[in-house]
């Protein structure tokens, strides 16, 4: 079982700088100078830390690379980086042997943003998301989500309504949002509006507006949410909630472009465009006579699938940190990052309130954590660990795909990382971080 607690440690054969040393232990490494003097006074290190070697080339004279090069040959199973000085010869022997050796190196002044970052992939942490520039408030690499984002773009300029399904918490109204960005109404106003919270005889009023003495209590003119949302974008959540009188007047605002507030008989033209959502299979609703088949139509020209949390599992981690670092600027905390076991647990849990849940567990974790690392039990997640990894058939087939994957390629190439790499499209890191995850020994392989 791997500990809960188990320590990040760079075994650095070289001299770092006490900042180097500051902003490692800052990002939740511990530093281990090896030399001869080390024993003792560094971190202890079990089965189950992570460890990275550091072959520090900075103050190296010829002795001194010699004996790094034949350290990194005898240690072949640990990552190592190379940090070199603007005057080491890259071409010379000695040192090719040590960049050959090593994942990745740093050229002094060392680049700590990007040392960190290595460290952190080597670890198996979450890669940095990627930013969706245009795509405003969405987060996550899985292919699902990249396929959501196509969708979005695609969708955006068109000026016709989309209908977003997908389970509660999946950031239905955070694509209706981004398809408004991303749309030329982009400078006009976004209403949501959940039609489920709208009391029942308040819900036409509410939506298209009121003349004043239309009803007790109406003591003046009200203008409705579509109006107030004019040239703009409005967001229908929990559209199949409408009661039938609010589901014809809104067949009619799409089919004619027209409204007509409560109370007045006069019609008003309006260019609004209606997104919705549903969490509930609207198909039913109408073979069952609750949502009008006409009005269905009219919604579901566009159709958006928002996929739930645990089919999006390589965005888990992403998003738990994404959600740490949000709320580290806005809190005093002690937690920077998640520990190894919690980042299994993250990736095992099947998640059935989506990212809303993960959102809520990672802020009360924050909270609740003692240390830097971010525990099982801070997240309340001691169960999901416990489970197999992907209930789900889906999860295991897609995991030992990657496996498959990997093996075969590194011995198609006869287990040459650069060569494996490059056919796969991926850094030479990611491969490491690949065989980390599923636990390959490149030697055991052979
Ligand atoms: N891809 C994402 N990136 C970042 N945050 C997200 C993402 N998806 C959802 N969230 C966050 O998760 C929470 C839930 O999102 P949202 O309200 O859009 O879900 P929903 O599907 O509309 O939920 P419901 O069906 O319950 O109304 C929000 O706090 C939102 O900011």
């Amino acid at each position: 079982m791997t500990s809960d607690t188990s320590i990040r440690c760079v075994v650095w054969f070289g001299q770092p700088t006490s900042a180097e040393r500051t902003r490692l232990a800052q990002a939740g490494w511990h530093t281990r100078v090896a030399d001869a003097n080390a024993q003792g006074g560094g971190v202890g290190i079990r089965r189950g830390d992570t460890v990275v070697a550091m072959a520090d080339l900075r103050n190296a004279d010829a002795d001194a690379l010699r004996e790094m090069a034949r350290l990194m040959a005898d240690h072949p199973r640990l990552p190592w980086l190379a940090l070199l000085s603007t005057e080491t010869v890259v071409q010379a022997p000695e040192v090719e042997r040590v960049l050959r050796a090593s994942i990745d190196f740093f050229t002094a002044p060392i680049d700590m943003q990007r040392l960190i970052e290595t460290l952190g992939t080597l670890a198996g942490d979450a890669p940095a998301p990627v930013p969706y520039a245009d795509v405003p408030g969405i987060t996550g690499s899985s292919a699902a989500m990249m396929a959501v984002v196509a969708s979005l773009r695609k969708y955006a300029p068109v000026d016709l309504p989309v209908l977003i399904t997908g389970e509660t918490g999946t950031g239905k109204e955070i694509a209706a949002r981004a398809l408004h960005k991303l749309s030329p109404r982009r400078d006009h106003p976004f209403a949501a509006i959940n039609c489920g919270a709208l009391p029942a005889n308040l819900v036409q009023s509410e939506l298209f507006g009121h003349e004043r003495g239309s009803f007790t209590g109406a003591n003046a003119r009200r203008i409705g949410h579509f109006e107030a949302a004019a040239g703009g974008t409005v967001f229908l959540d929990e559209v199949g909630d409408l009661p039938p009188d609010a589901q014809i007047s809104l067949l009619r605002l799409l089919q004619e472009g027209t409204l007509e507030r409560v109370g007045s008989t006069q019609s008003i033209k309006l260019d609004v465009r209606v997104l919705a959502a549903t969490h509930v299979d609207l198909e039913k609703a109408v073979a069952q006579g609750r949502f009008r088949e006409d009005l269905y139509y009219r919604l579901n020209v566009l159709r958006l699938r928002m996929p739930a949390l645990r089919e999006r599992e390589d965005d888990v981690l992403q998003l738990a940190q994404l959600f740490l670092d949000v709320f580290r600027k806005q809190h005093d905390c002690n937690a920077r990052t998640f520990s190894a076991l919690s980042r299994k647990a993250l990736r095992d849990f099947a998640w059935p309130g989506n990212v809303r849940e993960l959102l809520n567990r990672v802020q009360r974790a924050a909270v609740v954590a003692e240390g830097a690392q971010i525990s099982v039990a801070d997240l309340d997640l001691q169960d999901a660990i416990t489970m197999r990894a992907g209930h789900s058939s889906l999860g295991l087939t897609r995991t030992s795909a990657e496996r498959d994957a990997v093996v075969a390629c590194l011995r198609e190439t006869r287990f040459n990382i650069s060569e494996c790499a490059r056919r796969l499209k991926v850094s030479r890191v990611t491969i490491y971080r690949l065989c980390k995850k599923h636990q390959l020994v490149l030697e055991d392989m052979h």
